[in-house]
């Protein structure tokens, strides 16, 4: 069967019997190595519009949590930056640790963050996020680093909702969420050609990390691990290192839009 995890018998160190894919050529997370990655000064800045009414509802999915927004419309996109054309924001989620000291997908220099945020969109070429899904230029994902520290209060109305969905396959309705409020004041960013980190771990992303992380604090932090991978019903399985680690660069150039 397709069922992948993070466990000990289903975790990433398994995902190459189901999906071949694991050891392709441009797979992802990656250790990001900033004295090694090449300054490209034609790269445009990042453009992000999104529109909070345009946020639908918040699902537990059983490998994260995620927040889905219309994309019906151009009213919440992505351009400029490394992307040619226009991507729609599908959704966002995070990856974390069972600890503060992990939970991170991509590092730097080795550090490894508490969380991680993947804001994911796709490209307007093509009629849907599933063909998307397929093609070399069909996704990008910006992703954001959530450093332990202060409380971050533009957090709190995502963390508030997931009460109501603790376990597998719970959703709620969530709207009104800017989620422009959760970026840090900078947008410099890395850019290299990778994959989902999660399967079926399709080569189609075109990975946008910023370097600037955002805060959060050890008691939030516990909010994200309240959450349980098991549905009603199961033995209870709390979220939490729910990140791929990092994979082989395999010759790939890692891009960068600040001096
Ligand atoms: N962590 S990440 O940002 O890299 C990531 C983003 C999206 C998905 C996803 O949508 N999976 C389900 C899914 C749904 C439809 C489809 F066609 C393909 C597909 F992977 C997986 C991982």
């Amino acid at each position: 069967s397709h069922g992948w995890g993070y466990g000990s018998h289903d975790g990433p160190s398994t995902w190459i019997e189901g999906f071949p894919l694991a050891d392709g050529p441009r797979q992802s997370p990656i250790k990001i190595i900033p004295n090694q990655t090449t300054y490209d000064p034609s790269l445009k800045p990042l453009k992000l519009k999104y529109d909070p009414s345009n946020a639908m509802d918040i699902l537990n999915n059983g490998h994260s949590f995620q927040v889905g927004y219309l994309d019906e419309t151009d009213s919440s996109t992505l351009s400029g930056g490394p992307v040619k054309g226009t991507y729609r924001l599908k959704q966002f989620h995070f990856h974390w640790g069972a600890r503060d000291d992990r939970g991170s997908e991509h590092t730097i220099n080795g550090m490894i963050f508490a969380a991680e945020l993947h804001l994911v969109h796709w490209n307007t070429k093509y009629p849907n996020f599933g063909e998307a899904a397929t093609k070399p230029d069909g996704l990008a994902v910006v992703g954001v680093f959530l450093k332990i520290g202060a409380a971050n209060p533009r957090l709190q109305k995502v963390l508030d909702a997931l009460q109501a969905i603790q376990t597998k396959g719970k959703q709620t309705t969530f709207t009104n969420f800017d989620c422009k409020t959760l970026l840090p004041s900078s947008l410099d960013f890395w850019t290299y050609d990778g994959s989902l980190t999660t399967p079926p771990l399709l080569e189609s992303v075109t990975w946008i990390v910023l370097k600037q992380p955002i805060s959060v604090s050890p008691a939030q932090m516990t909010k994200f691990r309240s959450l349980m991978f098991s549905g009603d019903g199961d033995a209870p399985c709390h979220m939490q290192d729910n990140f791929r680690p990092p994979q082989d660069l395999k010759g790939r150039t890692v891009r960068r839009s600040f001096k």
